[in-house]
């Protein structure tokens, strides 16, 4: 699909951009995003990049995200979500960070069954971009905005190692916090970044699972469905994982608000079923 294409094209090249001013656009402005969280003059330029170059693309009706209030509307066939910068608070220790797009083929807030394709940038000691279309998923290397192939066919590791999980384990649910001791009983090892972009690239190359879940007093836990849940949910589906709010896949939920919130887990399909048999 060229449309579609188009739309990676674009990422990969604002990527470039968001990269180049991470270094100086590390300060807090005055606002807050509609889900109450500071801005960064990061969060703030990454935002206003995609939505100039994503809606000059023909085929692109409308951009919404993390950090304004309101869907913006042109014409055109498709319907693009980002999460611009994400897990910007890992800008001051320097660490990993994202930025995550979700194209739908109806206006948002949408479900996650006109999700048509995702994808994410990680902003690490390299940038790369995993795209997700057609089934497929493929890893690339991003230098000065242009893509080169790292994995033709991402898929997600039949042997699990790694685990990360949100939150601070005093609010989580009992039942989770049982789980949680399971899966090191496992064996398999902590990974928690920070930045679900960067979290969620360890499951994808080693197996595992990532969540941010339900909370004490906040049981619809921190991460937004239409911005971080479906293409997350997207990339590690047809990458041969799956994903949960602890009961059903991302992709089965439409949200009734543009920045719901709602628990988010992912990763290979057996740990999934385990989480959701654990706490239902
Ligand atoms: O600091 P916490 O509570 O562990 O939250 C980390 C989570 O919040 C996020 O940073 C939220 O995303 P934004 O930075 O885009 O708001 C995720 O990337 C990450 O998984
Ligand atoms: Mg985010
Ligand atoms: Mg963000």
């Amino acid at each position: 699909m060229d449309e579609i294409d188009a739309v990676f094209e674009t990422v990969a090249e604002t990527a470039g951009d968001v990269r180049s001013i991470l270094g100086e656009r590390r300060s807090y402005e005055e606002g807050q995003n509609p889900s109450g969280e500071q801005q960064l003059a990061a969060d703030i330029y990454a935002d206003e990049r995609l939505e100039q170059r994503l809606l000059d693309i023909p085929a692109v009706g409308s951009y919404a995200s993390e950090e304004r209030d309101e869907v913006v509307e042109d014409s055109g066939e498709y319907h693009v979500a980002c999460d611009p910068l994400d897990g910007s608070s890992n800008l001051k220790p320097n660490n990993g960070m994202g930025t995550i797009v979700g194209v739908y083929d109806e206006p948002l807030p949408a479900g996650g069954d006109a999700l048509v394709a995702a994808a994410y940038v990680l902003y690490g000691p390299t940038t790369t971009m995993v795209t997700a279309v057609d089934g497929t998923v493929t890893e690339y290397l991003v230098e000065d905005g242009d893509r080169a192939v790292l994995d033709e066919d991402v898929t997600v590791p039949d042997d699990p190692v790694v685990y990360g999980f949100g939150g601070r384990a005093p609010d989580w649910p009992e039942a989770f916090a049982s789980f949680v001791e399971e899966i090191e009983n496992r064996r398999l090892k902590l990974r928690y970044g920070g930045a679900m972009v960067a979290d969620v690239n360890q499951v994808l190359t080693y197996g595992g699972l990532f969540g941010y879940p339900m909370l004490a007093d906040r049981p619809e836990g921190k991460l937004r469905l239409q911005f971080e849940g479906h293409p997350i949910a997207a990339i590690v589906s047809m990458a041969g994982g799956a994903s949960s709010d602890g009961s059903e896949s991302l992709l089965d939920k439409t949200p009734q608000e543009l920045h719901e919130r709602t628990p988010l887990f992912v990763g290979n399909e057996s740990l999934i079923d385990d989480l959701e048999s654990a706490v239902q």
